[in-house]
Formats: C-alpha cells, structure tokens, sequence
C-alpha cells in the first residue's frame, strides 16, 4: 500500500487566550491519499482552519507529529529546516474565502505574481500563467482587471494563482462561502476536475455539507477540535454514526416516527417486521416489492422512499414493512443482502422508544 500524501498522527493544538487554554485541535489522527478529495466538515469554531495550518506548519501544533509527501515537517517539534520548509509549502496550495487578489492589477498579473520568485524568465512566466488561466476557463479574461471579475471567476483566478508552483495539494479553506449556489457549484466542479487532470489532492474545509456531497470521496466530521467520524463519503453517510453527523447530513429520522407511531397506534400488527434497505445505483434493477411477493410469498409495504447522489453515485433509501412466514422473511432479507442491497431490521422496541422519545 502506498503511503497517504498527508499523514497526522495524535496532533494537538492549544493556545492560550489570557488565563485560559483553549484546545483548538485534540488528538487527530488522519491519513490523506493522494488523489483523494478529503472533506473536512463542522461548524464553526470546531477547528477545521486551526488543522488544515497544521498540514504547511503555518501553524505549528503544540504536539504530534506532520508527514507531507513523505517529509516530516514535525514530530513533538518542528523537524524540516526553514529554508526546506518553504519549497515544501510550494507543493502545498491554498484557497479561501475571500480571494486577496490585487485588484489594481491584471488577472494574468495576479496569476505571474506567485511566480515571482521561481526560475523561469518574465516570458515563460507570462506562457505559465496564460496556461493557468486556460485551466481555470478564464484565458480569454487575462487582461481584465482582477476587480472587473464577478466572485466565482475572481476564486478562479485564485485557483490559478494557488496551481502556478504546481502544488500536489491543495487546501481549500470556505472557498465556497462567499460565493451563490451558482457560482458554488461551478467551483466544485472545477476543483473535481482539476482532481482528475492533475490528480491533485484537496482538502475541502468547509461547513456546507452539500459541498462535500457534490465532490468528496472521503470525510471527517469535526467537532470541539476532534475528529468524531470520518471515513469514505458513502459510509458516513449511508450509516452516519454521531449525532452532530446525522445533524449535518440532515438525517431523516421521519421514517422512524412514523413506524413507531403505526405500531403504537395499534394500525400495524405485531408481525410485521421493519426494514430499511439501502443500494447504490444500478445495483437493484428488480423491481423487489414484487419480487419478494412472488418468490417468498412476503408482503412488502412502503413506508417510505428516496434516492440521492453523492457526486454521481446513486444512493436508495426504502423503508418497507415486511409481511408473512417468519422463515420467508428471512429468506428474503437473505436475498436481498446477496444482492448488494443493506437491510437494517428496525428493531422496534428500541427505535421505536427512541422514536416516540424524539417525537415527545
Ligand atoms: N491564533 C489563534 N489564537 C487563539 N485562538 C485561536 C486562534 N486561531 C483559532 N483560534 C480558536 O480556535 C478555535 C478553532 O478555530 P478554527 O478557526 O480552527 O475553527 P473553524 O472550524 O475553522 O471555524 P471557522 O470556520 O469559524 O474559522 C476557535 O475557538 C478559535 O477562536
């Protein structure tokens, strides 16, 4: 297995804020592989900034220990020379929300800038950046002033400026915030894209949970400086394990409520049993409530039931109740797992409590 591109191990960072100490980043442990599109979400506060400094020691942490690119930047203590560090940093780009572009400059200007103090000559340097600004969709705007531009194209800019000492990485700290849902998702699309081209890894920090819908293959869910959940985006969200993670994603526990309500209620008899199943896309093409009827004899009732994406990943969700022969039922259930579907039998009496509970 290769070696993840960032790796953090036990990092910690505290600072001290008059008599007190705050924990900004407690104990994260995070591996990163190149290519990988790593979100890093939570609220505000929750420390995502304070750790992503980590990753280019623009802010040391108080201990652990930093590996980019094979390098150890920082192990209980800073461990690369200054002078290292700083071609280090070239690989490592950064983004944010607000784009700190000369405005009384040109785009192409703004590009040139940050490769100011490379080797190449004023005309490659000029060639550079209008290749940049080809990436980015914006070669026909190099001798626009940077302020003429509307946000999404100034990020663009931005981004162009952050690629010019082609970086491997690039951090992307709310780069999206400042901007409308347009503009939001033609940002998205481009850092995915330029994830593909380059095979640049990126790290989304960011506090909108649709971002890193729209574009991550792995997550982190931070909270009070801690990593609470990470993993790939389809298990975290298929099967989010922490409160604040179902909070963000926007669980819907309807479907919860309302069974524990039928049965409650009396409507539903004793002999049902609740599932929940779960495919991704292309995986089920068997219509199931009839196939589990006519195979199984099993009567299933539909609840509830939803598809999403992740990126371009289909994600069903079915809530169904399932009726018959005991043995059928888990014949069926059977069936269904071999078929690349998840069921979760909703054990009612705790789902159930759980649910009225929430419903009070
Ligand atoms: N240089 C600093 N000195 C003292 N406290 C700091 C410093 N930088 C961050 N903090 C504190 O550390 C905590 C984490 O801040 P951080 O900016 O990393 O969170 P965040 O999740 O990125 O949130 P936001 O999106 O609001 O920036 C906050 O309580 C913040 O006030």
């Amino acid at each position: 297995m290769t070696e993840p591109i960032i790796k953090l191990e036990d990092v910690n960072v505290t600072f001290q804020q008059k008599n007190q100490t705050l924990p900004a980043v407690q104990h994260v442990n995070l591996d990163i592989n190149q290519g990988d599109i790593y979100g890093i979400v939570g609220y505000s506060g929750a420390g995502k900034s304070t750790l992503s400094r980590t990753i280019n020691l623009l802010q040391n942490p108080t201990s652990g220990k930093v590996t980019v690119n094979g390098r150890v930047f920082f192990d209980q203590k800073v461990t690369i020379k200054a002078k290292e560090l700083r071609q280090e940093r070239q690989k490592i780009g950064m983004i944010f929300q607000h784009f700190n572009l000369l405005n009384e400059q040109t785009v192409i200007q703004n590009v040139a800038f940050a490769l100011k103090h490379s080797k190449l000559k004023e005309k490659e340097i000029t060639a550079k950046a209008k290749e940049l600004l080809d990436l980015v969709g914006l070669g026909e705007y190099a001798n626009s002033y940077a302020a003429q531009l509307s946000g999404g194209q100034q990020q663009r800019v931005a981004i162009a400026r952050a690629l010019a000492n082609d970086p491997k990485i690039l951090i992307s700290d709310e780069s999206t915030s400042a901007l409308d849902p347009q503009n939001t998702n033609q940002i998205l699309d481009l850092l995915k894209d330029l994830n593909k081209r380059l095979n640049l890894t990126v790290i989304l920090i960011t506090h909108e949970i649709d971002a890193v819908k729209r574009i991550a293959n792995k997550v982190a869910v931070m909270d009070h400086g801690q990593i609470i959940e990470k993993g790939s985006l389809i298990d975290v969200f298929i099967h989010p394990k922490q409160e604040l993670t179902q909070k963000l994603i926007g669980f819907n526990d309807g479907p919860l409520k309302a069974i524990g309500l039928l049965t409650k209620s009396g409507e539903r008899t004793q002999d049902e049993t609740f599932v929940k199943l779960t495919y991704t896309g292309g995986e089920v093409n068997e219509p199931i409530v009839v196939k589990l009827y006519k195979d199984f004899s099993v009567a299933a009732n539909i609840i509830y039931s939803n598809v999403d994406f992740l990126g371009d990943q289909l994600i069903g969700t079915l809530f169904i109740s399932l009726q018959g022969d005991d043995a059928n039922i888990r014949s069926s259930i059977a069936y269904l797992n071999s078929h690349n579907v998840t069921v979760e039998e909703i054990q009612q009496g705790k789902k159930q409590n759980e649910s009225e509970a929430e419903a009070v």
